[in-house]
């Protein structure tokens, strides 16, 4: 009997709200706030085998990115077993070209079941070799593995497909956009939006293909709630590959968002990936004793999680600014800076880490406030800045900390941006920012992350009114071209789907 099974997980996307550059040391920690936006990986089998073509040591894998053009964006592997180890070959890379994120994650993530096989079965060699298989295929009833990778909408500019609709940029156009929508041209030539496309790509298809693959279980609805030792594998899988695809490690808050959600991150310590950074291998071997699980083990790692969430009554809106940010060479840039400059540089971070931390305290403080009897009443009249005396008003007395703080972010990172000559809160944004801070209801805002041109972040009421003048002045806007996300702050991270529950996913994966 052919297995309609499939295993659908996904992942947000990621807004670092305070802690760039920062959050690269153990010392300091980043806010991090997952995107309501998600990536999702799906994970069925290949259509039945006939019995010329079944095997036990072979099997396909084809993988293909639902919204781009199939003739450019599906990638074909080939899986086989020799004497001393399993292959991994892409069979249409003449035709397609590669896609190192995409056969990375397939290549280690294969790796890892097949040391978990071992480890879980005692058995070895060709023996586990041959009990991967069988899972791949179905126990030999199907060829091989079909998987299809979707993005929601936002993790792509859609400024062309709003005006192929002679649409404006604005949220309501967004909502009229069908969900994954097709892009006209491949991956590479198409623009990104800063969410994190990579690592939550590496994530889920990490987590759908160790869940379907039995090598993990994780649990439908909320995968928080599973074992931390398989979460905890999920997560130091997915930060190996996707330090290995990127070839550099980063602080790794993007995968440590796109498996917990938002959080306050503190990293890993990178010397935990130098063995495995320093001779990464292009096949699975079968002989000898496992080099990725004692590695990977997720008690052998030291990040930090600690919880928080923004507080009821208040949206994170973001924009995607009209250029990109060339994100490695900003970090190089100012790492260099950092470095000839130690003293001034230890400063400049320890006053921006104060500054960060009492933004996560204010926030925990609203929090805790949500249940008080004003706490609606006040937000909406912050939203339409009628209210009179703040000092007579705990929680508006907090928002206007909640403001002064921002200001003070934005003030370090425009320190930052002199000193090392990286623009990272650049004059243009500087002047964007502040116009939208003086709309009522705009609590503050900044450039998450690396900064540059790649994006903007609001912190706003969450009103419709205020969500409309936030959405007018970025039409409106004449010295760069702002393009609103339909995203907001979320809590969760990895999630298994149902496919029924997502808008338009069974269309586009059987597209
Ligand atoms: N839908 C997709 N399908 C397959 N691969 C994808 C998809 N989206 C992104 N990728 C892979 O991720 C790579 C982009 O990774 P990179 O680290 O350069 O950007 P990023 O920092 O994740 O970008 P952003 O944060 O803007 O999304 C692409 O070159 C591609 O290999
Ligand atoms: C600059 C840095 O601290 C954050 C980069 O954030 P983003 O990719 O610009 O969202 C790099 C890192 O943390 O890996």
């Amino acid at each position: 009997m052919f297995s309609s099974r499939r295993t659908i997980i996904s992942s947000p996307g990621k807004v670092l709200l305070a802690g760039g550059y920062l959050v690269l040391e153990p010392a300091f920690s980043g806010l991090v706030v997952a995107t309501s936006s998600r990536f999702y990986s799906s994970v069925s089998h290949l259509s039945s085998a006939s019995s010329s073509t079944s095997s036990s040591s072979a099997a396909t894998i084809t993988v293909r990115a639902g919204q781009f053009p199939r003739e450019q964006s599906e990638w074909v592997y080939s899986l086989s077993v020799n004497d001393n180890a399993i292959h991994l070959e892409q069979t249409n890379g003449d035709k397609v070209g590669s896609n190192k994120f995409i056969h990375i994650t397939l290549l280690q993530t294969l790796r890892v079941s097949y040391e978990r096989i071992v480890a879980e079965t005692g058995r070895s060699g060709h023996e586990a070799a041959q009990e991967l298989i069988i899972r791949m295929t179905n126990g030999g009833q199907s060829r091989g593995l079909d998987i299809v990778v979707l993005a929601d909408n936002d993790f792509y500019s859609q400024r062309e497909q709003l005006s192929a609709l002679s649409l404006p940029a604005k949220i309501a156009s967004l909502s009229s956009i069908q969900p994954f929508t097709s892009l006209p041209r491949p991956i590479a030539q198409t623009n990104k939006t800063g969410l994190g496309s990579s690592a939550a790509l590496v994530t889920s298809l990490v987590a759908s293909l160790l869940s379907h693959l039995d090598v993990v279980s994780l649990p439908t609805g909320n995968p928080a709630a599973s074992t931390t030792s398989n979460l905890g594998l999920v997560h130091s899988v997915a930060q190996f590959i996707h330090c290995l695809a990127q070839g550099k490690v980063g602080s790794g808050f993007d995968v440590s968002s796109a498996v917990y959600g938002t959080h306050v991150y503190t990293r890993f310590s990178p010397s935990i990936l130098t063995p495995l950074m320093q001779n990464a291998i292009d096949q699975i071997p079968i002989s000898g004793d496992a080099t990725l699980l004692p590695v990977l083990d997720p008690s052998k790692w030291d990040q930090d999680n600690r919880s928080f969430r923004l507080p009821k009554g208040l949206r994170l809106i973001l924009a995607d600014v009209d250029a990109g940010t060339d994100t490695p060479s900003f970090v190089g840039k100012v790492l260099k800076w950092r470095k000839e400059n130690p003293q001034v540089s230890d400063d400049l971070w320890k006053g921006l880490d104060q500054a960060n931390m009492r933004l996560e305290s204010l926030l925990t403080d609203m929090v805790g406030r949500e249940g008080e009897g004003d706490y609606d009443e006040t937000i909406r009249c912050i939203g339409e800045r009628t209210i009179k005396d703040l000092k007579e008003n705990p929680t508006a007395v907090l928002i206007d900390e909640i403001r002064t703080t921002l200001f003070t972010i934005r003030g370090f990172q425009r320190k930052m941006s002199e000193l090392s000559g990286v623009l990272i809160e650049p004059p243009e944004q500087t002047k964007l920012i502040d116009a939208c801070c003086e709309l009522p209801g705009v609590v503050g805002g900044g450039v998450p992350g690396a900064g540059g041109y790649d994006a903007l972040f609001l912190l706003i009421v969450d009103s419709p009114s205020v969500v409309a003048r936030v959405d007018d002045l970025w039409s409106n806007w004449q010295e760069m071209s702002v393009c609103p996300l339909l995203a907001k702050q979320s809590d969760g991270g990895l999630r298994v789907e149902d496919v029924n529950a997502v808008k338009g996913l069974e269309q586009a994966l059987t597209r």
